[in-house]
């Protein structure tokens, strides 16, 4: 699913947050969206998403402007920074809710195996630990099929063996050719996923494109120091 984006811009009160956005996303591969915090990140995805709106420029999906056309949202699958579950409901609960809200085929049933979440299915939200509510957000993310999948800081909190089974579901969702983005603080990550770096920075993409650019670009000599380093690097946007 291609997105453009044009001329972004959207601040809060006085906070101009993002100043000009350009950027051109294209499928079957996978964007990680860097930057400090405070950058951005969160507001140009919930931007995508319909959830903010922004004060100028435009955002088209599959060439259609999104703006007034809310039905373009059920081909994304979202995953929230902080998912803000009901804490009374069972888990089990939480996903059939969900499940007859999308009506549409699911894999929860091989995604609650992998993530061993079975001892937790009569368990109430609120009485679980992070790492198990990052799970249930995970299988709440993955188990429908959609060609766009938007991962906001998704290995907070997980174990070493979730976060394998993570990243072979988002290498599996991009063979299928889905368009998949990613915030995330952990530069390990991002380098074993991440086809695309794309670097906020001041309200504007300040780099994009590959890791081995942005080491060349750099000079540096791994991931992590290119990265500390970029602002101190020309725009190469
Ligand atoms: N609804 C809002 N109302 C007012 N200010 C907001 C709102 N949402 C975001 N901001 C502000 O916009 C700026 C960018 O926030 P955003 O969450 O997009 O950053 P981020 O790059 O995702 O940060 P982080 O790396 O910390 O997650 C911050 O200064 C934040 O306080």
């Amino acid at each position: 699913m291609t997105i453009h984006i044009e001329n972004l811009h959207k601040k809060f009160g006085k906070n101009q947050v993002l100043k000009g956005v350009d950027l051109t996303i294209t499928e079957g591969h996978i964007y990680a969206i860097l930057g400090p915090n405070g950058s951005g990140k969160t507001t140009l995805i919930k931007s995508i998403l319909g959830m903010v709106i922004p004060d100028k420029g435009q955002i088209s999906i599959l060439d259609r402007p999104i703006k007034k056309d809310w039905k373009y949202r059920k081909h994304i699958n979202y995953l929230p920074q902080i998912a803000n579950f009901p804490p009374n409901i069972k888990v089990r609960e939480l996903i059939h809710m969900i499940t007859d809200l999308r009506n549409s085929p699911s894999a929860k049933k091989e995604l609650i195996e992998r993530f061993g979440l079975e001892p937790f299915l009569n368990k109430k939200l609120s009485t679980l630990s992070g790492g198990t509510k990052q799970k249930v957000n995970i299988v709440l993310t993955f188990m429908f099929n959609s060609p766009l999948i938007i991962l906001d800081e998704p290995t907070t909190g997980l174990d070493p063996r979730a976060l394998i089974y993570l990243k072979e579901l988002i290498q599996a969702e991009k063979a299928q050719g889905k368009t998949i983005l990613i915030t995330s603080h952990i530069m390990q990550f991002v380098q074993e996923m991440a086809d695309e770096i794309l670097y906020l920075l001041e309200g504007e993409i300040y780099f994009k494109g590959s890791i081995a650019k942005l080491l060349e670009d750099t000079q540096q000599k791994n991931f992590e120091h290119a990265i500390a380093a970029i602002t101190t690097t020309k725009s190469h946007a």
